[in-house]
């Protein structure tokens, strides 16, 4: 674990000193773990906890069941209708419940969210008043959409309280639940800004946490904004307990700051680039001057055919502007960005996930995380400005493994520079949209 000397800022020469720190550890993990990284599947894994059989990341696990959970979660599993744990949560789930930590990386869509949300139930011990888990990700739509998963999950936990809290709203709401013994949530979910003024207050207490969760990890940890409020908070909540971090982009950079925050790791990554590609989606460009966009994507719109759409924008004022163009056009719009208030952007969010609106224009508040089951085409009408904000957005397409299709606008010299990029990381051709369109039967589900 970390100290909190470790913790309090990361310049350039702390940094190096962790890499070289960090460039022994895994080499002890590999020498604990009995010799060098383990390939499964995609994915390749290090270090963690043994079992009981002394074998670190064998745990063979074909069902749920295996796992060894709660009834109350795997009655709860089945109601939502998973049947086989995804190759992330057959590899992380043992781990989890063995306390280890975990640095994870795996491909969009393919249930990282469960991971953390099943070995924290798994292991919560709901006593009246005590935060026990702390999980925080990078936007409020995706922290209402985890408080959500933890509900789905609880089902059959009646005991136990979770909540969730974001910038945006009043915080005495936030501060009359958490001062009310019988109200206060076992689990919190949030966003650090929120989440570092309630402790900051003294209205939060962390000294039970036992579990402390980071959800698109590599995000919260690059912004130096979000990353000193997650430091603050972590210095908060006591040394011992399980850290757990996902994302489905983990860079060489990014991981040893991460790894500051844990002890010995288990550690998953897709190392190669083609590995992240999500074979159900078919991925293509289009390439076209600025004054061409709304034409083609009204035609777009009109020949596709699609269960929702995501449309991809640089600018809040953009995603206005489109969202009013295209319900002016008749098409059941809705925009999502951080110029509308809060209770808004929520209720929004809402609409789409129901299934109330097929069209969605976001900026890159949507751009991670958000699961919205019928969306199977993404469109950047802008293109993002590198390739893992790219493969993050066309991953909202095509979840869990089903068919998607997604269309990237391409109109100036630093998209061209981009798409290369994005050509390049992932090891792929992204062809030209074809002139005569895609057959639907191979995108739709
Ligand atoms: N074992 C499973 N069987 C069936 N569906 C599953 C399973 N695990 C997760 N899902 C579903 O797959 C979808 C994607 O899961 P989730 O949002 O956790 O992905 P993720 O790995 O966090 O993706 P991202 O990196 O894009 O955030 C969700 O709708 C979730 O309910």
């Amino acid at each position: 674990m970390a100290t909190e000397e470790d913790l309090i800022d990361y310049s350039d020469e702390e940094l190096q000193t962790t890499e070289a720190a960090n460039a022994a550890a895994p080499a002890a993990a590999d020498a604990a773990n009995g010799g060098a990284a383990t390939k499964k599947g995609d994915l390749t894994v290090s270090g963690g906890r043994p079992d009981k059989k002394g074998s670190y990341v064998g745990i063979h696990s074909t069902g749920f069941r295996d796992f060894l959970l709660k009834t109350e979660l795997l009655r709860a599993i089945t109601d939502c209708g998973f049947e086989h744990p995804s190759e992330v949560q057959q590899i992380c789930i043992p781990q989890g419940l063995l306390h280890s930590d975990l640095l994870c990386q795996a491909k969009s869509g393919l249930g990282k969210t469960a991971v953390f949300v099943l070995t924290t139930l798994h292991s919560l011990d709901p006593v009246e008043g005590e935060v026990q888990a702390l999980v925080m990700c990078h936007t409020r739509e995706l922290a209402y959409q985890i408080k959500n998963e933890y509900a789905r999950f609880s089902k059959y936990l009646p005991q136990v309280k979770t909540a969730v809290f974001y910038g945006g709203t009043p915080m005495q709401k936030d501060i009359d639940l958490l001062s009310n013994k019988e109200t206060r949530p076992n689990i919190v979910v949030g966003t650090p800004g929120r989440l570092n003024a309630l402790v900051r207050e003294k209205k939060l207490s962390l000294r039970n946490v036992k579990a402390f969760v980071l959800d698109e990890c590599d995000k919260m940890l690059d912004q130096i904004d979000m990353r000193r409020d997650v430091q603050e908070i972590f210095r908060n909540t006591p040394s011992e307990k399980q850290v757990m971090m996902f994302s489905a982009t983990l860079s060489q950079e990014v991981r040893p700051i991460c790894k500051k925050f844990m002890r010995n790791p288990l550690e998953v990554y897709v190392d190669e680039g083609t590995k992240l590609t999500l074979h159900g989606l078919q991925q293509y460009y289009i390439k076209l001057s600025e004054q061409e966009k709304n034409r083609k994507l009204s035609d777009l719109l009109d020949n596709l055919e699609f269960n929702q759409v995501i449309i991809f924008v640089k600018s809040t004022t953009r995603a206005n502007e489109l969202d009013k163009l295209l319900r002016e056009c008749n098409f059941p719009s809705i925009a999502v960005h951080s110029g509308v208030s809060q209770e808004e952007r929520i209720k929004r969010y809402k609409e789409f996930k129901e299934f109330n609106k097929r069209i969605c224009v976001a900026t890159d508040v949507f751009g991670r995380g958000i699961d919205v089951e019928r969306i199977n085409l993404a469109i950047n009408y802008d293109l993002p400005g590198d390739a893992d904000s790219y493969l993050h957005r066309v991953g909202r397409a095509g979840r869990f493994g089903t068919k998607g299709l997604s269309i990237s606008f391409v109109s100036n010299e630093d998209d061209e520079n981009v798409l290369k990029e994005i050509e390049k990381r992932f090891e792929v051709a992204l062809p030209e949209y074809p002139a005569e369109g895609v057959d639907a039967s191979t995108y739709m589900a």
